[in-house]
């Protein structure tokens, strides 16, 4: 029987020839990434729970300190120093304040082939090279890092053959919000996301990423790519070697497929509480806002500050307004800067922040008070997501969030 992408990454960290959707495997992982939000409690029950504590090969591990960067409280600064003792004791790699985790990720170490288990829900980002990426809660972790080794109920997969290309001024984020809205939150539960068609070869692994990245926001378990030579591109660049690159067999089983036309997808956005809540965005146009967020590891790529910037050139930001921006990493920062894009941010009246996950999970920085309204550019919307229980979530794309912090209100970057 033919296996899609997914069953072939399951089986080969399996070690078996073949796999199915509903079999449960055990698999190696190649590689396991934690980071500040819950490494803390993945050392205490390391210390407090283990008979014999040992880690099976340090060198599979990343830990990375991104959502509370710099620490915020002596709270976080006391759970991010078990962190950073723990990984130097370990011998792990350990990035901090460089960027958000999973955009440190992709830069540095996903590879075509690899089953990746992250103590993150955004880990599917890594579909956008071809692999299996998924999130796990720190109890799975700790069982990773001390056998090396997990398990996984195969997964269904689910097609969406991607056709056309989108239009001038729409984006991949506009895209995957409109195709959340049409599938629901629970619209793919446990379920793999396989894009596929010709409308892929007019995406770019950036824009692979940010339609991965939300997919946990559909219920799925993962979502990929096929690493096709966009993606492998990306990795030479790198210096790094696929795993193994591997495409579904014309005979693979799919449980359902859908077909978008990107030709079609207008700019739109989710309302708050809901990420599945999605509207074309000028049904919300005329809201109010208090704060803009341009970043986290949905966009705050370097594509992302091209398009804010170009919008904002010669514009100012609202009197209202704080517009916060913030690049995903210091890569995405460092060329922000020759591109002198973080000139036009700053001379615009824009707060451009340290690479770090800010407003998107409003724990941090930019936190928002009752009855504030937020435009954002995370991932999420749920209620009090951002801030206060009382404040409001908008979420749309780089163009949408920049135009509204101009204009004060929700906007499109056409109605400026
Ligand atoms: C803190 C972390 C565990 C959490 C997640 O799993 O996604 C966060 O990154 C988020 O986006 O809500
Ligand atoms: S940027 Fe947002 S979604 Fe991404 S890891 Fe940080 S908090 Fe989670």
């Amino acid at each position: 029987m033919g296996m899609t992408i997914a069953e072939k990454i399951i089986a080969l960290a399996a070690g078996v020839p073949e796999v199915k959707a509903g079999d449960i495997h055990t698999v190696n992982l190649d590689r396991m990434m934690s980071n500040d939000g819950t490494t803390h409690l993945t050392v205490d029950m390391y210390h407090n729970k283990l008979k014999h504590p040992h880690i099976a090969d340090p060198k599979k591990m990343v830990f990375i300190v991104d959502h509370n960067v710099p620490s915020d409280s002596p709270k976080t600064a006391a759970s991010q120093k078990k962190m950073r003792d723990f990984a130097r004791e370990h011998n792990i790699d350990f990035w901090e304040g460089k960027g958000v985790c999973h955009q440190i990720m992709m830069e540095n170490y996903v590879r075509p082939g690899e089953l990746i288990f992250g103590a993150d829900s955004h880990t599917c980002t890594y579909g956008a090279l071809g692999a299996f990426g998924t999130g796990v809660g720190c109890t799975d972790l700790l069982y990773g890092m001390v056998t090396g080794t997990s398990w996984v109920l195969v997964p269904e997969t689910v097609k969406f053959n991607l056709v056309g290309k989108l239009p001038e001024g729409v984006y991949p984020r506009d895209l995957m919000l409109t195709i959340i809205g049409e599938i629901g939150a629970n619209g793919v539960n446990y379920q793999v996301m396989e894009f596929t068609g010709e409308g892929t070869k007019t995406l770019s692994v950036n824009d692979r990423m940010v339609l991965c990245n939300l997919a946990v926001e559909a219920g799925a378990k993962t979502a990929i790519f096929q690493a096709d030579e966009i993606a492998l591109e990306y990795l030479r660049e790198r210096g790094r070697e696929p795993k193994a690159v591997f495409e579904s067999d014309p005979d693979a089983v799919y449980a359902r497929e859908y077909t978008f036309d990107l030709s079609k997808i207008q700019p739109v956005a989710a309302r708050p509480d809901f990420v599945d809540d999605v509207v074309p965005a000028k049904e919300v146009c005329g809201v109010r806002i208090d704060e803009a967020f341009l970043g986290s590891c949905n966009n705050g790529r370097i594509d992302d500050l091209r398009v804010g910037a170009k919008i904002l050139k010669g514009h100012k930001v609202s009197d209202h307004v704080r517009f916060l921006v913030v690049p995903a990493s210091q890569e995405v920062y460092l060329q922000a800067m020759k591109e002198g894009l973080i000139e036009i941010f700053m001379e615009s009246g824009a707060i451009v922040m340290n690479p770090n996950c800010s407003v998107c999970w409003g724990s941090c920085q930019g936190v928002i008070g009752e009855n504030e309204v937020l435009i954002s550019t995370g991932t999420r919307n749920f209620k009090g997501r951002a801030g206060h229980p009382s404040s409001k979530v908008y979420l749309g794309s780089s163009a949408t969030v920049t135009a509204s912090a101009i204009k004060g209100e929700i906007c499109t970057a056409d109605q400026l």
